[in-house]
């Protein structure tokens, strides 16, 4: 057909038409098919053919037409992506209400989103006041010294480093608003994300000042209904710094620092609780630049950490551990020496099901399955022990058996102690941190140890290298978990790997405590070394078959002992060298009344107990020989004075500590049918404690009342050995201690004497209460208590 020739007639041409409409009906699907698979075919060939591009993804623009803060872009040469920077506000009064503005900026992104994600850099904002112009200094040179420390390029500069240089923001110059209800939005090199962490260096005033002002303005954010509680946190964490004058206002109470306190409390609560690091606080004219410069170190370190991990780590929040919490100290039943039953020695109940097959092992050949640190096998005494009572029909067998640990990790005991808060080291130490450490932490009172022997709590270990004990004592707050034996028969761990671990928890402990309210920095940056060691958590220390080496190594980093254990274990007391202080636990005046509350395993038990008493003696001019006597109403007090005399007698000890029971409810405790009837008051441990003296002039020996902790219902005689010149010398010298203990050696010939510190301080003797007047007392809610 010819459809091409212009001469044709219409009637071909409707033809034609008629011809193509009925092929287009006939054909049509075949036709739309053909067109859409060549389309496709066409599309995806270009799309794998063509160069690729970037995805440009539009960032998404926050509804404030008009930004508050004023975006500049830094002169960057020309090839590289622009980099935008935040331009305080200046000469703008501080609004403090208001609706919520979530403001936005204009970012300019030049390369994808997946990249700036990835990328985040960090923004350290050193907010200041001052009136007479001392903070103003401090944080620009506070700000030029941590840009030093950090590394960062200076502010001008586009650096890739992870923290682009601090800014100051001065605070009668800054629009609260940008800062403190939502934190601003900044975006740093190529489109990195940038986290803002706040500084705070504030002088107080107790005149109105712009100090009110902020204040004002946290509260009403905080308070606002329209806002979110915590709407600052966004900002990956904060700490601030107070300045005040001892001179006009001494302690706290007085008002020291008093509006750094209050910045510190809001800004917790508006960040969800992001306290990097403990508030500080200075006096220039005494201690202020120390401070400070010790503040700064803490906090160099969280920064470094939060560069590592991203997070503010343990124990703050954001980092994903609970344990900040105000009434965290009431939640801890476990106070170390306060609670029910001293940590010292004593016990649980022993494992029902496994105590036959336990005491089964006992006197066979043991294998280690450990070495110690020389590679060696390490030989565990061999356990033959005839007194114990479990009762077993079986012929002992020598059978060589692959030795238990004494605790492992998927035990039930394991599991509870942990729960309780111990960190278990290897597989039969622990330590944990106690109430009093964290009680000090917050300047909120140490333990009797200061009052009597000059012990900061904040700078004390409390630990065990032995979790099992010979003795099921009522009082014992180990919630009757815990393993007993009457001899070693476990796995043993060299005491480096304890000693490291203990350390390495203890400070692990420690530093959970950074965000907890109320800790003070400086007894914070303190708490970082530990200066004493208190053997005397749970278990029998001297159980521990490397307890001298493992001494040894505390002694050699000037860590100081006090060794608490239960006189069950004569022949490991005879061995034992040189310690700070020896206390053997005098849980009763006789046989009947030592049967029944500390419910020991070994059968001669008295007789051991007897031996301990000789070898105190013994030792009373090599070691500082303590008695611990801790009085349970109803077991232990009544009608026993002239029996503990008699025991003084034996023994003559430099110390004896007396010290009321405290309650703590474990099943232990009420199966054995302790109530709080049993805890007796002060004045009933005043009275004992009178009648006890009296009864040692009676037989002639010349120990007095020396100290006293009535906070922690504790009272403290002496030998007068330790009394000069009229005055009780009960505080140790821990540095003459370790002196004596280089020259000598850890069997040398020195005596207690020979490191007795100085007078015991007037506020701790006698009469006087013992509360270390540094620090403020407040109830179990945290509340301040008034001094009597
Ligand atoms: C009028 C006045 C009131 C003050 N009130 C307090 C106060 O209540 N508590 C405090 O610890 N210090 C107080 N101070 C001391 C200042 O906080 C302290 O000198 C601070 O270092 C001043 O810092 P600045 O020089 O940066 O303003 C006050 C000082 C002045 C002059
Ligand atoms: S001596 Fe140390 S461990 Fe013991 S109660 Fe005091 S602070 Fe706690």
């Amino acid at each position: 057909m010819a459809f091409e020739n212009r001469g044709e007639s219409p009637s071909v041409v409707s033809s034609i038409v008629h011809y193509a409409v009925a092929h287009w009906h006939e054909y049509r699907i075949p036709i739309i098919l053909t067109t859409f698979f060549s389309l496709t075919l066409l599309r995806v060939y270009f799309h794998l053919t063509e160069p690729k591009q970037e995805l440009l993804v539009f960032p998404k623009i926050y509804n404030d037409p008009v930004p508050k803060q004023k975006v500049v872009e830094t002169s960057a040469p020309k090839d590289e992506k622009k980099v935008v920077h935040v331009e305080e506000k200046k000469n703008k009064k501080p609004t403090s209400n208001g609706p919520r503005r979530i403001k936005g900026e204009l970012v300019k992104k030049s390369r994808g989103v997946a990249e700036s994600e990835t990328r985040r850099q960090i923004q350290v904002l050193v907010f200041y006041s001052s009136i007479t112009a001392n903070t103003s200094r401090a944080a620009n040179e506070f700000a030029q010294a941590l840009q030093t420390v950090l590394g960062c390029a200076p502010a001008e500069e586009k650096s890739e480093c992870t923290f682009l240089a601090p800014q100051v923001v001065d605070l009668s110059e800054a629009d609260y608003d940008e800062y403190f209800i939502t934190p601003l939005k900044m975006e740093g090199k190529d489109g990195a994300a940038v986290d803002l962490f706040y500084l705070f260096l504030l002088p107080s005033y107790n005149i109105d000042t712009i100090n009110d002002n902020l204040l004002e303005h946290l509260r009403e954010t905080h308070h606002d209904f329209r806002i979110d509680t915590a709407p600052l946190s966004p900002i990956i964490g904060y700490s601030v710094f107070g300045f005040g004058d001892r001179e006009g206002w001494p302690t706290e109470e007085d008002g020291f620092c008093f509006q750094a306190k209050e910045v510190d409390k809001w800004m917790a609560k508006l960040t969800g609780r992001k306290r990097a690091y403990p508030l500080g606080m200075g006096d220039w004219r005494r201690d202020g630049a120390t401070r400070l410069s010790e503040w700064q170190v803490g906090l160099t370190e969280v920064l470094k950490l939060v560069e590592q991990t991203g997070s503010l780590g343990d124990g703050v929040v954001g980092s994903g551990d609970p344990i900040e919490s105000d009434d965290e100290v009431d939640e801890d039943q476990d106070d170390g020496e306060v609670a029910f039953g001293d940590s010292d020695s004593k016990n649980s109940k022993p494992k029902a099901a496994g105590s036959i097959e336990d005491v089964e092992d006992m006197g066979r050949i043991m294998e280690m399955s450990r070495t110690d640190d020389s590679g060696d096998k390490v030989k565990a005494p061999i356990a033959i022990d005839f007194t114990t009572s479990g009762k077993t029909t079986k012929p002992r067998t020598t059978t060589t058996v692959t030795v238990k640990e004494m605790v492992p990790k998927n035990s039930p005991t394991y599991a509870s102690l942990t729960k309780q808060g111990y960190s278990i080291v290897g597989s039969h130490s622990g330590v944990k941190i106690c109430r009093w450490t964290k009680s000090a932490l917050r300047g909120r009172g140490s333990c009797y140890k200061y009052s009597f022997y000059g012990i900061n709590s904040h700078q004390c270990m409390e630990t065990t290298p032995s979790l099992s004990c010979s003795n099921k004592c009522v009082f014992c707050w180990r919630h009757g978990t815990n393993p007993v034996g009457t001899s070693w028969r476990w796995v043993v761990d060299p005491p480096q790997m304890i000693f490291d671990g203990v350390k390495e928890n203890h400070y692990k402990k420690i530093k959970m405590m950074r965000g907890v309210p109320g800790v003070r920095a400086e007894r914070f940056a303190e708490a970082m070394r530990i200066r004493h060691c208190a053997l005397s958590l749970v278990g029998e220390p001297i159980f521990y078959p490397h307890i001298n080496e493992f001494l040894g190594m505390l002694h050699a980093e000037r860590i100081s002992s006090f060794l608490v254990c239960n006189a069950q274990h004569p022949d490991e007391l005879a061995a034992l060298q040189h310690v700070t202080q020896l206390y053997v636990s005098i849980d009763a005046s006789n046989r009947e009344s030592l049967k029944r509350i500390d419910r020991p395993l070994h059968r001669d038990f008295w007789e051991r107990f007897q031996r301990c008493l000789d070898i105190l003696r013994e030792k009373r001019f090599t070691q500082r020989t303590v008695f611990r006597l801790t009085l349970v109403k109803g077991f232990n007090v009544e009608d026993e004075a002239e029996g503990y005399a008699n025991l003084v007698e034996k023994g003559l000890p430099c110390f004896v500590e007396v010290k009321g029971v405290t309650y703590c409810g474990t099943s232990t405790s009420s199966n054995a049918g302790l109530t709080m009837a049993n805890v007796p008051f002060y004045h009933e441990v005043c009275d004992f404690v009178k009648a006890l003296v009296k009864a040692l002039e009676k037989r002639g020996l010349k120990y007095g009342i020396a100290a006293e902790h009535a906070h922690s219902c504790c009272i403290l005689i002496a030998s007068e050995r330790f009394k000069v010149d009229g005055k009780w010398h009960s505080v140790i010298d821990y540095d003459r201690f370790f002196q004596l203990l280089e020259e000598k050696g850890p069997d040398g010939d020195f005596s207690p004497e020979d490191y007795m510190g100085p007078p015991t301080p007037e506020w701790a003797t006698w009469g006087n209460g013992g509360f270390d007047p540094r620090d403020q007392r407040v109830d179990r809610k945290g509340r301040p208590i008034e001094a009597a």
